[in-house]
């Protein structure tokens, strides 16, 4: 094949600049990335690094940086047309359409579906990238859905392309990119909804559906989600160096090149990254993870909860706990317009860990009375706190499943003894019912009704997303039309 003939200058790939010289030359320089290609070449380098057989830390080799296992040509190119005769071989190759339909994306997902190992541990690591595919007939539920968007490319179906929400994967396709199918499984024991159209029924107003704002990816996109899709792990406590510094270096390119601006998860994978070891002369990765929520802001109508789980992580794990507060504050502005569904277990999860992990955390070191500046005599703490427990109560309301139990109430109630009473007392709490009930119900409202609850008349503060107000004067003025700052 022609492409392979232009690689070879660059094969046997030695070191981590050659494989993003790769990158970087399918990104620029062809018409579309052969997103087959990559996932390729990013697999057999990460599979050789992370498999237990040949790890560096079996053989306590010191592995100077940079360096990688000897990647021959003829080992992807195998694999490539491996890859190319599954898919061509059960689909007819006479493409007629110019577009795909429905069942030519179901007829690419059934053969990947079908040819996957009957049973496996589908949350084990290292699952997503076709090398998985082809010589371990394995993928994780992103793996299947990447799988199917690079048959549809590799068939000549170029409208074929990637929807991600913050835990699932399915495709959009047609004339103008408008038709949706589910082509993957998500989460345990559901039955997956393959062929079908996206979030039609109640799953709509569900997290794992994003309110209907996914990331659809372009080409060069796709490339950025198998980009952040690599997985350094070795186990559960280390990572293979040279991974983790080669989705860096990737991540530095796609970035470069603008293909991050609309895929605020992306920013913050890469931001994590540049936490644990920071580039010179590279934005920090505070800055980053502040990038990560203004593209959600952008261009997904501030639908998304990771870029603020991203930023208040990592503000947890500097000690900046009246900041960490914030951004949890934010995230849980955002998960207060859904309903909670049995699919949206992982974002469950993490704000199960926030409130009963995190915050107890902090509170237990804040109270350990050796904090000068503790966050304990801050109403705008407070005031969050509040706020990060009022947006799950909000995410329960007029959902079929409960979200808060007694689990939950313990370290509440703990976490709010810990505040002083004259900071408790400094709160002055303004509800904005019309608010939420018009961005919950799609605008849809009975009653109009702002309630004021004044707490405390003596030094009334009203505290708006941790940020104590003026005067007075602002407080007695609001009016149920006043927004509610939720995005601070
Ligand atoms: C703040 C966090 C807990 C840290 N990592 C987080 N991640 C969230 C998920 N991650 C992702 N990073 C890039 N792209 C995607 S697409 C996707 C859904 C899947 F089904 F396709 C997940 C995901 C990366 C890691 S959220």
């Amino acid at each position: 094949m022609a492409r392979f003939r232009d690689l070879e200058s660059l094969f046997p790939i030695t070191n981590i600049s050659t494989v993003v010289h790769l990158f970087r030359n399918e990104l620029e320089n062809t018409p579309e990335p052969d997103i087959a290609l990559l996932s390729i070449v990013a697999g057999v380098i990460e599979n050789s690094l992370t498999s237990r057989s040949s790890s560096a830390l079996q053989m306590c080799e010191p592995v100077e940086q940079n360096s990688l296992p000897i990647l021959q040509l003829e080992t992807v190119e195998t694999l490539y047309h491996k890859f190319h005769g599954i898919i061509k071989s059960a689909v007819d190759s006479n493409k007629s359409k110019s577009f795909a339909t429905r069942e030519l994306v179901k007829k690419v997902s059934d053969v990947i579906w079908n040819s996957l190992t009957r049973s496996y541990y589908k949350d084990r690591a290292h699952l997503q990238s076709l090398y998985s595919y082809l010589t371990g007939s394995k993928l994780d539920c992103f793996g299947v859905a990447f799988a199917v968007v690079a048959g549809c490319q590799s068939l000549g179906y170029n409208d074929v392309h990637l929807a991600l929400s913050e835990d699932h994967a399915w495709v959009v396709f047609g004339e103008n990119g408008t038709e949706t199918a589910e082509v993957t499984w998500h989460g345990k024991g559901n039955e997956d909804k393959r062929g079908q159209e996206i979030g039609k029924g109640i799953s709509a107003r569900s997290w794992l559906y994003v309110n209907n704002k996914p990331v659809v990816c372009t080409r060069h996109m796709e490339v950025a989600a198998l980009v952040s899709a690599i997985n350094p792990s070795l186990n559960s406590t280390h990572d293979a160096f040279e991974v983790s510094l080669l989705q860096q270096e990737l991540l530095w390119l796609l970035y470069d090149l603008g293909h991050l601006k609309k895929y605020p998860m992306a920013i913050g994978n890469l931001g994590d990254l540049e936490e644990i070891s920071s580039k010179v002369g590279r934005v920090p990765c505070k800055t980053l993870f502040e990038e990560a929520i203004a593209s959600a802001r952008t261009y997904y109508n501030n639908q998304h909860v990771y870029p603020y789980t991203y930023q208040g992580g990592y503000f947890y794990r500097n000690k900046l706990y009246q900041e960490a507060f914030e951004s949890w504050a934010n995230a849980s502005d955002v998960i207060r317009l859904y309903n909670y569904s049995r699919d949206d277990e992982e974002i469950y999860k993490e704000f199960l860990e926030i409130a009963n992990e995190l915050i107890p955390h902090i509170m237990k070191v804040e109270s350990s009375g050796f904090s000068a500046n503790t966050i304990l005599k801050k109403p705008e703490c407070f005031a969050n706190l509040l706020r990060f427990y009022d947006g799950i109560c909000k995410w329960e309301e007029g959902s079929a499943t409960p979200v808060l139990h007694i689990g939950w109430a313990k370290p509440l109630v703990n976490t709010i003894s810990k505040f002083d009473s004259d900071v408790r007392a400094q709160l002055n709490i303004v509800c904005d019912k019309l608010e939420d009930k018009l961005l919950k119900n799609g605008g849809e409202c009975d009653t109009a009704s702002s309630e004021k609850i004044e707490t405390d008349t003596t030094e009334a503060k009203e505290i708006r997303n941790g940020k104590p107000s003026t005067s007075k004067e602002e407080i007695d003025t609001r009016t149920t039309s006043n927004k509610r700052g939720g995005t601070s």
